[in-house]
């Protein structure tokens, strides 16, 4: 397991010791019969190959999949949270992440993206809101143009100006890569909480971003015939903690929320980030896959058939939450 989780592991279980924890709680019987669906179940390979959505070269894909990823965080309108950014295009709408996606597509399509070419359409606020435009806005633009801006001014400055130098100098590697996208772009991928006691401060490193945006290209990777190499050290991840994941695993009981949460998710109030009870949310997820991943795999090695990597896991749980009802916790953060 790479170290950030494990450092999540670590205080998640030292807050639980000390009664700190409050708000979720991670359920072991319900793990256990989670994992025996599982294991009945075809594990979820996802390509990220949809049409009109993703480029279909694999190379041009892996760039997409890092200046995507450091902009795929909270498509809902906060004053309206049913309502989530939505693209309509004649027979065709796409919400959520998906519309994000699809403006990237409508414009760049089979287009490698390059600091350059992404110099020339977000050149102003004003372009980058053009480029964005649905049927509603999408939520947080302003922090998207600047995030944007951090990716330009980055790429240029240490990767010759290609996001697949990325890949290249992290040499394949999936926690090299985690670390540089981190290091070099702290606004678009940072992404630590911290929990405050008399004892000690407790961190949560948890760079959703960074790791989504691993799991997309080792997705890509899988393909047969892929011409891209599957990343080094993958299977050391182990969550993307954001807000549909952990809607899942409520649903089938392996987390469950204090009442005075539920409610607040239940009405769609706001949780604001860094807040005692978001972190526990995330931090219950990871606890959770950790725990999920380490039974389902017992006694496996990870070429064997029946091995689920975090990519397997997470397809079905972040797909799984679609047809979930109870809605998901609402936070307006750059994080996920
Ligand atoms: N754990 C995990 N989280 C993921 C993804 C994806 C990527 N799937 C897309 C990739 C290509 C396809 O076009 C899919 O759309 C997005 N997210 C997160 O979900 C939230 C958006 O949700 P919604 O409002 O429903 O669109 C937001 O926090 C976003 O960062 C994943 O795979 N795993």
């Amino acid at each position: 397991m790479e170290i950030y989780a494990e450092k999540i592991i670590e205080n998640w279980k030292w807050l639980k010791k000390k009664e700190i924890v409050k708000f979720v709680d991670v359920n072991p019987t319900c793990i256990d019969k989670y994992v025996d669906t599982l294991k009945t179940l075809p594990k979820k390979q996802v390509y990220w190959d949809f049409e009109n959505i993703h480029p279909k070269d694999d190379f041009a894909f892996a760039r997409f999949a890092i200046i995507t990823s450091a902009i795929n965080f909270c498509y809902m309108d906060l004053q309206k949270p049913e309502q989530a950014f939505t693209i309509k295009e004649s027979e065709t709408s796409y919400k959520g992440a998906m519309a994000m996606f699809r403006c990237f597509f409508r414009t760049f399509g089979e287009k490698n993206i390059t600091s350059k070419n992404l110099k020339k359409v977000f050149c102003s606020q004003d372009a980058t809101k053009e480029f964005f435009t649905g049927v509603v806005q999408i939520p947080m633009l302003e922090y998207r143009h600047w995030i944007i801006q951090e990716l330009i001014t980055v790429l240029d400055e240490k990767f010759n100006g290609d996001p697949i130098n990325l890949y290249e100098d992290s040499n394949w590697d999936a926690l090299l890569l985690l670390d540089k996208l981190i290091q070099y772009f702290p606004m678009s991928f940072q992404d630590i909480s911290h929990i405050y006691t008399t004892q000690k401060t407790l961190q949560f490193p948890f760079f959703k971003k960074a790791k989504l945006a691993i799991l997309l290209y080792q997705g890509r990777s899988s393909k047969t015939n892929s011409q891209l190499k599957p990343l080094s050290n993958f299977n050391e991840i182990i969550a993307v903690e954001d807000y549909r994941v952990p809607q899942y695993l409520n649903s089938v009981g392996v987390l469950n929320y204090q009442d005075d949460l539920k409610k607040i998710i239940e009405k769609q109030q706001i949780i604001l980030p860094h807040q005692q009870m978001e972190i526990e949310i995330r931090a219950a997820t990871t606890v959770a896959n950790s725990l999920i991943l380490e039974k389902l795999n017992s006694g496996l090695k990870a070429d064997d058939s029946r091995y689920w990597s975090i990519a397997n896991l997470d397809a079905h749980e972040w797909f799984g939450a679609q047809s979930v009802d109870f809605p998901h916790h609402i936070t307006p953060t750059t994080a996920y």
